[in-house]
């Protein structure tokens, strides 16, 4: 049997002056981004998985902004798909720490001490993401004010409504009793649960087929929220399992500070109302 050539069945071979691969996806930028500071083995892993995760907050933003402006243009099922694509993204990132917790805390300590005090607490894009849904603590901006460009990213992002702001003017669109000053409230403030906003997806939940958009609206945040939720589980129980109780190297108490960041709630009406109904 003679050895198989792909030129023969008419694969390009030559990409002298043609885009590649490589070329197309920017492969050798994202290859020669691993900055390896110490000589740990375990290194690579750390900043690959940071990396990584950081590219797929990048995807979840994109679609994020699609489907805040699919809701407000009230193009709600549009979004649906959107929404559900963020969902998936979030169990692909609640996967990936599986390869991190091969990692024990005598492999992790031959190079923390490299780390200084960068922290993921300075994501940039995860406060994006959680300022997007609206988690809006004005007080994780103060890490980013040495960059003005970021700065004013995160900035932008608390003057625009959130998802839920959004998702809450689109219900009062069609007709359901949203309390006005729900709909006119300080957008830089992070959301408070309100009765009145309970109350609207309760008649909501209590005839689906007449709200269905709404009703799958609703199912999708809570969907996007039970993601998030476990990925914040997987990170505080990974901390414990890696550093125990030692001091974060941002600063932070560690994983008493993620066990308290466990009790947010994105959508908190939404969750509320599984005991009322
Ligand atoms: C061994 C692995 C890890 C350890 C020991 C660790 C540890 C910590 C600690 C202690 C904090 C609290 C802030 C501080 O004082 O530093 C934190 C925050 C954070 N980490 Fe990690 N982390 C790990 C992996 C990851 C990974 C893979 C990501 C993915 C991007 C990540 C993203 C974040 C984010 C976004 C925060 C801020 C959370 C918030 O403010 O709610 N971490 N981490
Ligand atoms: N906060 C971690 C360090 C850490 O995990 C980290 C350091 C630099 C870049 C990303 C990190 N990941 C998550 O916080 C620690 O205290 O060990």
């Amino acid at each position: 049997m003679t050895t198989y050539d792909p030129a023969k069945d008419g694969a390009q071979m030559s990409f002298d002056g043609r885009m590649s691969y490589g070329d197309y996806l920017q492969i050798d930028r994202i290859l020669s981004s691993q900055r390896l500071l110490t000589g740990a083995h375990d290194e690579m892993l750390f900043i690959i998985q940071h990396q990584t995760s950081e590219l797929w907050m990048m995807l979840a933003l994109h679609e994020l902004d699609a489907a805040r402006r699919a809701v407000a243009e009230d193009r709600a099922r549009e979004a649906f798909k959107m929404l559900a694509r963020i969902s998936r993204i979030f169990e692909q990132l609640n996967n990936a720490w599986d390869v991190l917790r091969t990692m024990t805390p005598a492999d992790y300590t031959t190079f923390r001490e490299g780390l200084g005090q960068s922290s993921g607490f300075q994501s940039w894009q995860y406060r994006l993401i959680e300022y997007a849904v609206g988690n809006r603590n004005l007080a994780m901006l103060k890490p980013h004010a040495h960059r003005a460009d970021l700065t004013a990213k995160l900035e932008a992002e608390l003057a625009r409504p959130s998802l839920y702001d959004e998702a809450l003017r689109h219900l009062a669109r069609a007709g359901l009793p949203v309390p006005q000053e729900v709909l006119t409230r300080d957008l830089r403030q992070p959301w408070v649960a309100h009765e009145g906003v309970q109350a609207v997806w309760e008649m909501v939940y209590r005839e689906p087929l007449k709200y269905w958009e709404a009703y799958e609206l609703a199912e999708k945040l809570v969907d996007f929220e039970d993601y998030f939720r476990r990925w914040r589980f997987n990170h505080v129980t990974t901390v414990e399992r890696v550093i125990g109780f030692k001091r974060g190297t941002g600063g932070t108490s560690g994983v008493n500070y993620l066990r308290r960041m466990l009790e947010v709630e994105l959508f908190p009406e939404l969750w509320h109302l599984r005991t009322t109904l």
